[in-house]
């Protein structure tokens, strides 16, 4: 079955009225319904999303036919600084003015506005690899890629979360994308992803995953997974790859939805994958999957999946309540169909925008439409620009004891440079102190490197520390940054949803990057909270104090009760004590040794020296419980001895700063 283009069933159904073509957010077309926003457009000072600069006229579609020396440097210090913005690569329009019309060159024009673009190319030690060309009135209009050159260790990164309900098809599209090979509707593409004992008898997905996709500089993948049991090398990957898609692939069933919010908010995605069975329409968890997204601003692009297997008016239903959903005041997203490789490269281009929401409709059975989610994910480039010159830093999502190896720490690189053997700060402890460590080794994506940069996921072998003594939540930062323990803090929060009123001494989980730890609210600017409120909160950590940053993200939640806000300000505590009158509890991880284990779950075959060790389970006691010995992706299985703190040590070093 084919899946719907909105013009086909323009004349017969409101759904085509509905539903935004790409076409409409190209300069060209003009016009569009629902105010989507000046960020989308060009306006009369802008041309490939820049502003004019004064000494050159950047909105002629001219500009790049034959710039003296002066206007060349103009337009390459333009393209550095898009380049930087989008981590290292951009879409870049030749052929097009931005003041509306001005549109198509003439064939000498364009190959001289290539060749000043190529020379520049060449100045970024860049590639420029052309996406589409399309004959205006007056002339033609080329898009390119400009992507930087990457060295065999190196890759361009993004993350994108998988999220949606049970059975919409995540791992079975992971599997599809990773390994190459089509599903049969019952569950085979998915087989290669499971990695939990339990997973594999019941189909569900019950923690954070991680599959890679990488793409070499033309765009292809390089997958190649074994022809015998299908395991895909993932050094092979990085090293053949431009770009590598990180899927964190999270549950879709609500009694996981923990982990779902820790993956979304530790994971620290790019993008948020919302994928819902087009059989099954937006059911279970997926209104609150895209809630968890638009609370965390990730931008979210949705996959309709099952195109193969569902009537004709079911397909079309969907696509309506979707639409519909999106468009709501709660979301205020443009959804826009995604038909064929012009809607994908119009997307892509104005997708950081956060307002546009482009949807697919695919199926894992006949591959229908792959081709275009692969170019979109492509295209897709990193949200956050990072500089190597600020102070690093590091946050902990889990830890591993690897035979031969020791602790290693994984997270993800949120600013700055580390190289090996820099002498990183390790904390807070639960008495809110750091200590020194040396990095021994770094792996990216199981390869080993030298060094990793803001915006990476990475681990790192350290040197003479415990596993036992390191938690997630936990961070690595530079000695510079001199940092700070923090027992409370005030968040500006939005109750999404409680049953009844919240009030001072409420206690839930806060998720906050890596953090995940229960603090109470102390006090509030208001006497009571209740769903739709928003207010000035004062909160607690229970058990440690925790690093944090003012403008952070948090989720707030226990059961059904959500809320979502930002941390403000970060306050002094004169007591450093654990809430709760036990002395708290130190999460003992086992150090056991275990066979090394690869992220899929195979055995490791010993050629990477950090290859992680998964000998453990999640710490907390409300993971669900594996039906054995698979492998466990969300932390540390064992609990401990608890090891108590002393009341005269504890009051000795939580200190914290203001924003
Ligand atoms: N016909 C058809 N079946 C599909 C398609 N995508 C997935 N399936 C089937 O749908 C079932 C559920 O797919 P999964 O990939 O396990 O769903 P999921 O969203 O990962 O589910 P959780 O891991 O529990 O969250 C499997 O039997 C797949 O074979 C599709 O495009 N067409």
């Amino acid at each position: 079955m084919a899946s719907i283009a909105a013009s086909a069933h323009e004349s017969s159904s409101a759904l085509a009225d509905a539903l935004l073509p790409a076409s409409i957010f190209a300069p060209d077309r003009g016009g569009c319904v629902d105010d989507p926003g000046d960020e989308l457009y060009e306006d009369g000072d802008m041309v490939n999303g820049e502003p004019k600069d004064r000494r050159i006229d950047f909105t002629s579609k001219l500009a790049l036919v034959s710039p003296n020396g002066e206007q060349y440097d103009s337009l390459l210090s333009q393209l550095r600084d898009r380049m930087e913005e989008g981590s290292g690569e951009t879409i870049y329009v030749v052929g097009m003015g931005s003041d509306g019309g001005d549109w198509g060159l003439n064939e000498k024009d364009m190959e001289a506005s290539e060749a000043t673009v190529r020379s520049m190319c060449a100045q970024l030690d860049s590639d420029l690899i052309p996406l589409r060309e399309r004959t205006e009135a007056e002339g033609l209009v080329r898009d390119y890629l400009i992507r930087r050159r990457v060295g065999e260790l190196d890759f361009l990164e993004v993350r994108v979360a998988v999220v949606g309900n049970v059975d919409a098809g995540k791992s079975t599209l992971l599997g599809v994308l990773t390994h190459g090979e089509l599903d049969n509707g019952r569950g085979f593409a998915r087989q290669k992803l499971f990695r939990h004992k339990h997973e594999m008898e019941s189909g569900r997905t019950s923690s954070v995953g991680n599959d890679i996709l990488g793409f070499d500089q033309e765009g292809q993948v390089v997958n190649k997974p074994d022809s015998h049991g299908g395991s895909l090398d993932w050094t092979k990957i990085c090293e053949k790859s431009s770009k590598v898609i990180t899927f964190i692939d999270l549950a879709g069933h609500e009694k996981y939805l923990k982990t779902t919010v820790f993956g979304m908010t530790g994971h620290l995605p790019d993008f948020c994958m919302l994928m819902v069975g087009s059989n099954a329409g937006i059911v279970g968890m997926t209104k609150e999957h895209l809630g968890l997204a638009l609370a965390l601003n990730v931008p979210v692009f949705v996959v309709v999946t099952k195109i193969d297997m569902c009537p004709a008016n079911i397909l079309q239903e969907t696509l309506k309540l979707l639409q519909r959903l999106l468009k709501s005041p709660g979301c205020r997203k443009i959804p826009v169909l995604v038909q064929n490789k012009d809607d994908v490269i119009v997307t892509a281009s104005n997708f950081s925008s956060e307002r546009m929401c482009p949807i697919f409709q695919i199926s894992n059975v006949t591959g229908e439409n792959m081709d275009l989610l692969k170019m979109f994910l492509n295209l897709l480039s990193s949200r956050t620009c990072y500089r190597d010159d600020q102070p690093a830093e590091f946050q902990i999502d889990d830890t591993y004891s690897v035979p031969g190896v020791g602790t290693v720490v994984s997270g993800t690189t949120l600013r700055g440079l580390i190289r090996l053997n820099d002498t990183m700060l390790l904390g807070p402890d639960p008495l809110g102190s750091f200590i020194s460590i040396a990095v021994k080794s770094i792996h990216r994506k199981r390869m080993p490197v030298k060094e990793v940069r803001g915006g990476q996921t990475a681990s790192f072998a350290l040197k003479k520390i415990k596993r036992s003594t390191i938690r997630k939540g936990m961070v690595m930062v530079s000695p510079r940054l001199n940092p700070q323990a923090t027992w409370e803090f005030e968040a500006e929060i939005l109750v999404l949803h409680h049953p009844t009123t919240i009030s001072p001494r409420y206690q839930a989980m806060v998720h906050c990057g890596s953090i995940r730890q229960t603090a109470t609210i102390l006090s509030m600017n208001r006497d009571c909270l209740r769903t739709g409120d928003k207010a000035s909160v004062h909160f607690r950590f229970i058990k440690t104090p925790e690093y944090l940053h003012c403008d952070q993200r948090l989720v707030f939640r226990e059961g059904r009760t959500k809320a979502v806000g930002t941390i403000t300000k970060l306050l002094q505590s004169t007591n450093n004590l654990p809430s709760n009158s036990k002395p708290p509890q130190i999460k003992m991880q086992s150090t056991k040794k275990a066979p090394a284990r690869k992220d899929d779950g195979t055995t490791a075959t010993g050629d990477e020296g950090l290859t992680i060790a998964q000998s453990a389970g999640p710490s907390t006691t409300q993971q669900p419980k594996t039906g054995g010995g698979g492998r466990r992706r969300g932390g540390q299985r064992h609990k401990g001895k608890g090891q108590n703190i002393s009341a005269a040590a504890a009051a000795s070093t939580s200190g914290t700063g203001g924003c």
